[in-house]
């Protein structure tokens, strides 16, 4: 792959400091595949790098702070016209995904009234739980954020969604000492409307795109060709991750291939589109039929 070449100051001849754009990172088991990848190919040496939990790096991108990167769903669908959303990639699923979970010590019909434990790190799936709760099971817990420590969660609150690493590690390792059943969030969502969930895109700002358009489809191209060598390469990167993650190679590879889908095509757009259509109104912050503008196509304008 080529290298990222980062904005150009003019230049007569002497040799000048050249900014690197500066790219978020989902600090999650979910994003690794990309990290490894944009270590493997060299790329990560031309892009500034901020690694971080999803909530900041979405305010991150919303503020400037931060140039292209990884956007809770919720939060880009908030602030979509200052963004435009790369394609083919996205964080989702289309079925269970493993990480981004409801979890009860109750059935879920009786947690009308209750508190409810909401993680601090998520925009999306806190969302997309209280949409599941109130219009599937009919049921209007008390909402509360927390940060994401599951006993903790649990000891306020008969239920809580989490997700991440954190997520993982309830479903995977805690569900039995604790007492508790898991909710695939994007199973439920599956189940529901028949489409996959998107809870991240990948987006550059407008602003950023109108003076370095080069640069953002060279970023773009960077993600894609991470995904694939990770793909390539995943028994490798199972192996070597799971010395040090708390689960096995062969877990992780479930999580990566048959879990997590980072593709954002036509039937990803549209439960994206859906999720928009269930949650938009005033109170949202966005109309049911937001414009969403992709990189490269007519609408992007
Ligand atoms: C699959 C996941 O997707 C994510 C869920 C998000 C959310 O709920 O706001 C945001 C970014 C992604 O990290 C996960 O975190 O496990």
């Amino acid at each position: 792959m080529t290298a990222i070449t980062g904005p150009r100051s003019a230049h007569d001849g002497r040799r000048t400091a050249v900014s690197r754009p500066r790219v978020g990172h989902i600090d999650f088991l979910n994003c690794l595949p990309l990290f490894w990848g944009l270590a493997r190919t060299g790329s990560l040496l031309d892009l500034d790098l901020c690694r971080d939990t999803p909530e900041r790096l979405s305010d991150a991108l919303v503020s400037g702070e931060l140039d292209i990167g990884p956007i809770s769903v919720m939060e880009y669908l908030r602030h979509a016209d200052d963004l435009v959303v790369l394609p083919d990639i996205a964080v989702g699923a289309d079925g269970p995904v493993m990480s981004c979970l409801l979890v009860s010590k109750v059935p879920l019909a009786e947690l009308d009234g209750v508190p409810l434990a909401c993680t601090t790190t998520s925009r999306t799936s806190v969302r997309l739980a209280e949409l599941l709760l109130t219009d599937e099971i009919g049921v209007r817990p008390q909402y509360f954020t927390c940060p994401p420590d599951l006993p903790t969660m649990l000891a306020d609150a008969p239920a809580a969604v989490v997700i991440g690493d954190a997520a993982l590690r309830a479903s995977l390792l805690e569900a039995d000492t604790l007492g508790f059943e898991v909710y695939d969030l994007a199973e439920m969502w599956r189940k529901w409307t028949g489409l996959p969930f998107v809870f991240a895109v990948f987006a550059a700002r407008r602003t950023f795109l109108a003076e370095h358009a080069d640069l953002v489809r060279e970023v773009h191209s960077a993600f894609l060709a991470s995904r694939e060598l990770f793909l390539d390469e995943i028994d490798e990167v199972c192996h070597k991750a799971a010395r040090w993650a708390e689960f096995d190679a062969a877990t992780l590879k479930r999580y990566y291939l048959s879990a997590l889908d980072f593709s954002l095509g036509e039937r990803q757009l549209a439960g994206l589109r859906e999720f928009a259509r269930r949650v938009g109104g005033v109170d949202a912050g966005f109309p049911p039929d937001v414009r969403i503008r992709l990189l490269d196509t007519e609408q992007a304008g």
